[in-house]
C-alpha cells in the first residue's frame, strides 16, 4: 500500500468485485442491490463497488452499521452515483427484497465474531432469498484460522482480494464462503515468501509424484510394508494394500493376520510371516489400520530406521516418546476423533479449531501429522513450515475404509522416497480426486476409491 497511490488497491478490489457482482446478476440495470457496510476498508470496498453498480443502473442502498464512522470518500462516491443509505433498523425489507446483497461488514480486520448488531443483520440475511456475495471473506469468520465464533454470514459467493485467506480454505469457516473467486490486485510481489498455509495444485502434485525410469526395478522404486488387519478387521489390511499398490512403490509387503484375505484379492502382494522387524527389505511402513489391540507390530515398525505411517489403532497403540525420539520420520494420520484422543480434548474442539489441533499434534509428537475430515490439513514438525490444506476432497469420502486406502497410498509414496509432508500432501490430493471420480455424485465405497486412484494420477500427470 505504501508503494501505490492512496486507494489504488481499493479501486482494483472494487472494480473486480463489481464485475463479479454483475456476472452474478441476470442483468445489472434495474436490479436491487443492498450493501451491508461496516466502518473499515471492507465496507469501503463495498461502497465503491456499489457505486459502480449504481452507475450501471442498479438501485443500490447501503445499510450503514456505523453511520458516523463510514469511509467518507467511499460513501460520497456511492451517493454521487445515485445510491442511497439506510440504518440497520431499516434493513429487514431491504434484505428481503434485494436481488443481491454484498456483505461488507468486516474483512480481515474482524476478530472474535460479529458484534450484536451485525449478528442481527446476518440472521436477517440468512432468511433472505437474495444472492449473497461476501466481500473478501464472509463476515464473522476468523480470517487466519477458519474458526467461527458465534454467527457468521453465509455467502453464495466470496470475492477475495490479493490472496486466499486460511479461513476460506479451512472448515468450519470454509463452508460459509460458498464458491470463492480470487481477484488479483497486484499483491503478489509483496506477499510473504513463507505463507501460513499452502494449497497444492495439479502441477505441484505432478512434480512430486514418482515416475519409473529405465534404471528402475521394483526395489529401487521402493517397497512399502503394511502391518495392518487382524482376525477381527481383515478388510482394513485389504484396503490399505489396495491403496499401496496404486501409490508408486515397486512392491507391497504385507505382515499380519489377514494374509488369506489380502492374497485372495491381491496376489501380487509379498507376504512375510513375521513381524515388521524380520520382514525383509522395506523402505517405509504403514502400521495400525485394523490392528485391533496388538501393540507388537506397531512397536516393531517404530523400531525400524525407515519412515513409518501410523493410522487408526496404530495411533492409540504407539508410545509417544518412541515416536518423538526415533530418528527416521513418522507420519500420523488421525481423523478428528483420534486427534482428540491424542490431545486429550473433545472431537468438537478439534473440528472447531483444526489448524491449532494439527499444529499442536505435530509439535507434541515431533512428527508430520495429516488431520483427516471435511478439511484435510498436514503439518510438519517444524512450526515454520507452512501447513498444507488439501482442496480435492468430497464428503462422499466419509465412508468406512476410505482412510485405510489413504494410509496405504501415503505409505507407498513414502517408500518411493517422498518426504512425509509431500507424501501426505500428494496422497490426500490423489485420494480426494479419486473420491470424486469414484462417487461422481452418488454413494461410493472405499474399494472404488482405491480403484479410481490411477485415473486421478493420470489426470494430474498428463
Ligand atoms: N490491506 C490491503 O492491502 C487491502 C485491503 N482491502 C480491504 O480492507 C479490508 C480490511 O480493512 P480494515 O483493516 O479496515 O478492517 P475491516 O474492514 O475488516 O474491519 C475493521 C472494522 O470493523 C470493525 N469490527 C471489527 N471486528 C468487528 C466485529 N466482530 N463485528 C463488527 N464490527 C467489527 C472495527 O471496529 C473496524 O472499524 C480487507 O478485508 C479488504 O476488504 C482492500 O481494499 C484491498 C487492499
Ligand atoms: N465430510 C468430509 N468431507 C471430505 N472428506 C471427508 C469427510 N469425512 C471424511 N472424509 C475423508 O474420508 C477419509 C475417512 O478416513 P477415516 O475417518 O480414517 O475412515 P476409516 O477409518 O473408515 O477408513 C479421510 O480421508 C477423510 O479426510
Ligand atoms: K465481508
Amino acid at each position: 500500500m505504501a508503494r501505490l497511490p492512496a486507494g489504488a488497491l481499493m479501486q482494483r478490489a472494487a472494480a473486480g468485485l463489481a464485475a463479479a457482482c454483475a456476472d452474478a446478476l441476470p442483468r445489472v440495470y434495474g436490479s436491487r442491490v443492498t450493501l451491508l457496510t461496516g466502518s473499515g476498508d471492507n465496507g469501503a470496498d463495498t461502497l465503491y463497488a456499489g457505486a459502480r453498480l449504481a452507475r450501471r443502473g442498479a438501485s443500490v442502498t447501503a445499510v450503514l452499521l456505523a453511520p458516523d464512522r463510514t469511509h467518507p470518500e467511499a460513501l460520497k462516491t456511492l451517493l454521487r452515483a445515485g445510491g442511497t443509505t439506510a440504518t440497520a433498523t431499516d434493513a429487514a425489507p431491504l434484505l428481503q427484497h434485494a436481488d443481491l446483497v454484498l456483505d461488507g461488514i468486516v474483512g480481515i480486520g474482524g476478530k472474535g465474531g460479529l458484534r450484536p448488531e451485525a449478528t442481527h443483520l446476518a440472521g436477517l440475511l440468512a432468511a433472505s432469498p437474495a444472492t449473497v456475495v461476501a466481500v473478501d471473506l464472509p463476515s464473522g469468520i476468523e480470517p487466519d484460522t477458519g474458526e467461527v465464533h458465534g454467527t457468521a454470514v453465509r455467502a453464495d459467493l466470496t470475492i477475495t482480494f490479493g490472496t486466499h485467506k486460511p479461513g476460506l480454505l479451512i472448515d468450519p469457516a470454509r463452508a460459509y464462503a460458498g464458491s470463492v473467486r480470487l481477484i488479483d490486485i497486484g499483491l503478489a510481489a509483496t506477499l510473504p515468501h513463507t505463507p501460513a498455509l499452502e494449497s497444492l495444485q495439479h502441477a505441484d502434485i505432478a512434480a512430486l509424484l514418482p515416475r519409473p525410469t529405465g534404471e528402475s526395478d521394483k526395489y529401487r522404486r521402493g517397497v512399502v510394508g503394511i502391518a495392518a488387519g487382524s482376525t477381527r478387521y481383515p478388510g482394513a489390511a485389504v484396503l490399505a494394500v489396495a491403496g499401496a499398490l496404486r501409490g508408486g512403490a515397486g512392491a507391497v509387503r504385507y505382515v499380519g493376520a489377514a494374509t488369506d484375505a489380502v492374497l485372495a484379492r491381491f496376489p501380487e502382494t509379498l507376504i512375510s510371516h513375521t513381524g515388521p522387524k524380520k520382514a525383509g527389505r522395506v523402505q517405509a511402513w504403514v502400521a495400525g489400520p485394523g490392528a485391533a489391540d496388538d501393540p507388537a507390530p506397531v512397536a516393531e515398525a517404530l523400531a525400524t530406521d525407515v519412515p513409518v505411517l501410523l493410522d487408526a489403532d496404530g495411533l492409540r497403540l504407539a508410545d509417544r516418546d518412541t515416536v518423538r525420539t526415533r530418528k527416521a520420520p513418522t507420519l500420523l494420520t488421525p481423523h478428528a476423533g483420534e486427534a482428540a484422543a491424542l490431545l486429550g480434548i473433545s472431537r468438537e474442539e478439534v473440528e472447531a479449531a483444526r489448524l491449532t489441533a494439527v499444529r499442536e499434534l505435530a509439535r507434541r509428537y515431533d512428527a508430520t501429522v495429516l488431520l483427516k475430515g471435511s478439511t484435510t490439513l498436514i503439518a510438519a514438525p517444524d512450526p515454520d513450515t507452512p501447513v498444507r490444506v488439501n482442496a480435492t476432497g468430497t464428503p462422499w469420502l466419509a465412508t468406512a475404509g476410505s482412510g485405510d486406502v489413504l494410509s496405504g497410498l501415503a505409505g507407498s509414496l513414502l517408500a518411493a522416497g517422498l518426504s512425509p509432508l509431500d507424501a501426505a500432501s500428494a496422497a490426500a490430493y490423489l485420494h480426494g480426486l479419486a473420491g470424486r471420480y469414484a462417487a461422481d455424485g452418488a454413494p461410493t465405497s472405499a474399494h472404488d476409491v482405491a480403484e479410481a486412484i490411477p485415473r486421478a494420477w493420470r489426470d494430474i500427470t498428463t
